[in-house]
């Protein structure tokens, strides 16, 4: 049987996928942090900011603890790797990927999942649905800030809000030109307030929420086990957040609007309301093909 994979991007943030419907191509013992890390070399790999194994929710040792009473309404589980080989809560691109390789490979039809289908991940269950443009939307669950703190690059410091969108983030708006900022390294942060690392966006606000209008920001951002990446979607839905909360009279509070978020490599909308954050943008499959003895043994 051959080691099947996919390539397939959202707005740029691209990813290595791994069919494995039941469980038995890529148990974690083959698919470890080092396969990881070598399937993401983009000189002797193929490849990604991460890799996403595409595999039945009832063959995941980790499924039971993270979806609980919502394990059997999750057939799927997005298995997501960063580039490093770490695992992470949860990916707003990867995730509309992973449904739209299911509508690609025939697992799932694409009728079906209008209303959305619920996608196990290691944040929890994940409502995501194919939309009539081609795109897809993902219900994200509300965005939880949980205080503030500072990123530093090159000796600058940025002050930003902390906010949970399963994972962690830490928002930096900013007056400063995006283009000049060097995140070639990680940029520091406080590891008090991130003892799991983070994912730190730089953002500058093109259009703050008018009645009526949408809010429209830029980012830059650095992602936790990866490096810099053309676009994050949690890290969208973290900035919609913080845009929006800091014209708010309430900052901590619960916020209502909808934020047009570009990134370098495309552009996402992100709904914010007190009840959730629903996240929409496209997904690509580049690529199809099998990886080759040679290089698995390598
Ligand atoms: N690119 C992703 C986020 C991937 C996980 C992140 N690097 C982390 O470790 O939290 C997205 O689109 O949300």
């Amino acid at each position: 049987m051959s080691d099947r994979f996919l390539l397939g991007h959202g707005t740029e943030n691209d990813f290595v996928v791994l069919p494995d419907p039941d469980g038995d191509r890529w148990p974690e013992d083959r698919l470890d942090a080092a396969l990881v890390r070598c399937l993401c070399e983009r000189r002797s790999g193929l490849g990604g900011d991460g890799v996403l194994r595409v595999v039945r929710s009832r063959h995941v040792p980790d499924a039971p603890a993270v979806l609980g009473d919502h394990l059997d309404a999750c057939e799927w589980f997005m298995d997501h790797r960063n580039a490093d080989g770490s695992h992470a809560e949860m990916c707003g691109n990867g995730i509309r990927l992973f449904l739209h390789v299911l509508v690609t490979e025939g697992l799932l039809d694409r009728a079906a999942c209008a209303d959305g289908v619920l996608v196990g991940t290691r944040g929890g269950p994940r409502r995501v649905g194919a939309d009539a443009g081609g795109g897809y939307w993902v219900d994200m669950g509300p965005a939880r800030p949980f205080g503030h703190g500072e990123a530093t690059v090159a000796g600058r410091a940025f002050p930003g809000q902390a906010v949970s969108m399963g994972n962690p983030h830490l928002v930096c708006l900013t007056d400063a030109d995006l283009g000049t900022l060097d995140l070639t390294a990680q940029p520091g942060f406080d590891d008090g307030l991130f003892p799991e690392g983070v994912n730190v966006e730089f953002v500058q606000v093109l259009a703050s929420p008018a009645e009526g209008a949408d809010a429209h920001v830029r980012l830059r951002v650095h992602e936790r086990g990866v490096g810099e990446t053309r676009s994050c979607g949690t890290g969208a839905c973290a900035t919609a957040y913080a845009a929006l909360a800091a014209r708010s009279p309430e900052p901590e509070g619960p916020q209502h609007g909808t934020v047009v978020v570009d990134v370098p490599g495309g552009r996402l909308t992100v709904d914010v309301s007190p009840a959730t954050t629903v996240l929409r943008g496209p997904a690509v499959v580049v690529a199809t093909g099998d990886l080759t003895p040679e290089w698995l043994r390598a």
